[in-house]
Formats: structure tokens, C-alpha cells, sequence
């Protein structure tokens, strides 16, 4: 698919601890967004009841990053099964067998055709090659995220979370295929915060992306409402 056909679509991070204030953000984006993220922080505070009435019916992106072992990891996915997210996130770093066991997890406990995606993380966007390096891994973060979207795919995951650095060279690797997820998006003249590997959502849409995740920028914004319009208008211009 040529870059300039490829749609891309916003997905917001719901970060917060406050029911009241998910829900609002959520409604602040409505039409906007085309799935919303809540993440460890909001189910680890607010719990799961909350993040399913924040949710309702807006697809919902649940963003726990799992990584045990497959057995664990298997269950939680099951447990989780109710919630009915679109996507699931787990760590591609726990190994094929663990992708396997939540692969095969989701599809024993989703209907056909309503499994949540499967994105595995390959290198958070908070990571650079020093961070890579400090935690035992010599290659630099583009090599290391090829790595594991290999694995990744192989192990029967539907796409990756990488940053959008990586989105070029995923695409010339794995093709069209893979869902490719890039967090790490920031309108030019945002504050990085503790994101290393950033780009501007047109430049991740040039790139390849099939989704942005934003989170602060419209959050945090004065006007939540008018910073996510403005990123939507960004992607489709
Ligand atoms: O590599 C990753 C994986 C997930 N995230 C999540 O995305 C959002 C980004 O929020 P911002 O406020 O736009 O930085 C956040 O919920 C992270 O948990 C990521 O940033 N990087």
C-alpha cells in the first residue's frame, strides 16, 4: 500500500486515575478519536468495572502491556476476555512461547471474529540505544525492534507497538500485513516529556503508521477537544 493511501488514525491515551475524568477526555474526543486507550494506570487505580463504563461502546484499546509466563499470561487474557477491547498489548521480550499461549488464549475466548488485536511491544518509545544498552542489549533500537517484530510475527501476533523511527523499515520487512501502533507522536513544539523517540503525527502517517497514540498533548491541552481536532486534521491533510 503506497503511504499516501494508507489511512491513519488517532487513537488517545486516557491517562489518569479519575473515572470522571476518563470519561470526560473520552467524550471530549468523541468522533475524533477512532479508539480510546486506557492503560495500567487507570485499571491498576480505578479498576476494571471503571474501565469498562468508561468505555461503553467506544472501541476501546487496553493498553497492559502483559508479560509473564504463558500460562500467566494465557489467563489473564482470558480474564481480561470480557472487556471486549479492540487491541491488547503484551511485551514481544517474553518470548514466543508467552505471544503463543495469549494468541492461542484469545482464540478460545473471543467469539469469532471479535479477538481484541494483538499488538506486542518491541521497544518502548521512552528508549534509546543507552537505555537498550543499560538493560543487556548491545544492538541499537532500530535492530532490536526488527528482532522482535520477527519473533512477534511469527508467534502469531496481528501487529507491533514501535515508534515511528522504526516504521519505515518494518514496512520494507514484514510488508503491509502487520497493525503497526506508534506512541512517542508529538505536534511540533510539544514537549518530548520522558519520550525519546518522537515524531510528528504527519510524519508518522508519511511514514507508515496505521495508528498514532497521543496521550498529553491533547490531554493536557487547555482545549483537549481542539488539540485532537487539530491532530486529526494533521493526519488526513
Ligand atoms: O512504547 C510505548 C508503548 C506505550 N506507550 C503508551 O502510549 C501513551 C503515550 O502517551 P503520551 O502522553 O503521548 O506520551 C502512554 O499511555 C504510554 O503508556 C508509549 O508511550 N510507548
Amino acid at each position: 500500500m503506497s503511504d499516501t493511501a494508507r489511512q491513519t488514525g488517532l487513537i488517545v491515551a486516557l491517562d489518569t486515575q479519575d473515572p470522571a475524568q476518563a470519561k470526560a477526555w473520552a467524550h471530549a474526543v468523541e468522533g475524533v478519536a477512532g479508539v480510546i486507550k486506557l492503560g495500567m494506570e487507570f485499571a491498576y487505580a480505578a479498576g476494571f468495572q471503571a474501565v469498562a463504563d468508561v468505555a461503553g461502546q467506544r472501541p476501546l484499546f487496553l493498553d497492559l502491556k502483559l508479560h509473564d509466563i504463558p500460562n500467566t499470561v494465557g489467563a489473564a487474557v482470558k480474564a481480561l476476555s470480557h472487556l471486549r477491547p479492540r487491541m491488547l498489548t503484551l511485551h514481544a521480550v517474553g518470548g514466543a512461547e508467552m505471544m503463543k499461549a495469549a494468541r492461542k488464549a484469545c482464540d478460545e475466548a473471543f467469539p469469532e471474529g471479535e479477538r481484541p488485536l494483538l499488538l506486542a511491544v518491541t521497544v518502548l518509545t521512552s528508549m534509546d540505544n543507552h537505555a537498550l544498552a543499560e538493560v543487556g542489549v548491545p544492538d541499537d533500537t532500530r535492530t532490536q525492534v526488527l528482532r522482535l517484530a520477527d519473533l512477534a510475527m511469527k508467534s502469531g501476533m496481528d501487529g507491533l507497538i514501535c515508534s515511528a523511527h522504526e516504521l519505515k523499515a518494518l514496512r520494507e520487512a514484514l510488508g503491509d500485513k502487520p497493525v503497526l501502533v506508534t506512541p512517542g507522536i508529538r505536534p511540533a513544539g510539544a514537549a518530548k516529556g520522558d519520550q525519546k523517540r518522537v515524531m510528528t503525527p504527519a510524519e508518522a502517517r508519511a511514514a507508515g503508521a496505521d495508528w498514532i497514540v497521543v496521550g498529553r498533548p491533547i490531554t493536557q491541552a487547555a482545549d483537549p477537544a481542539a488539540a485532537a481536532a487539530a491532530i486529526a486534521a494533521e493526519l488526513a491533510a
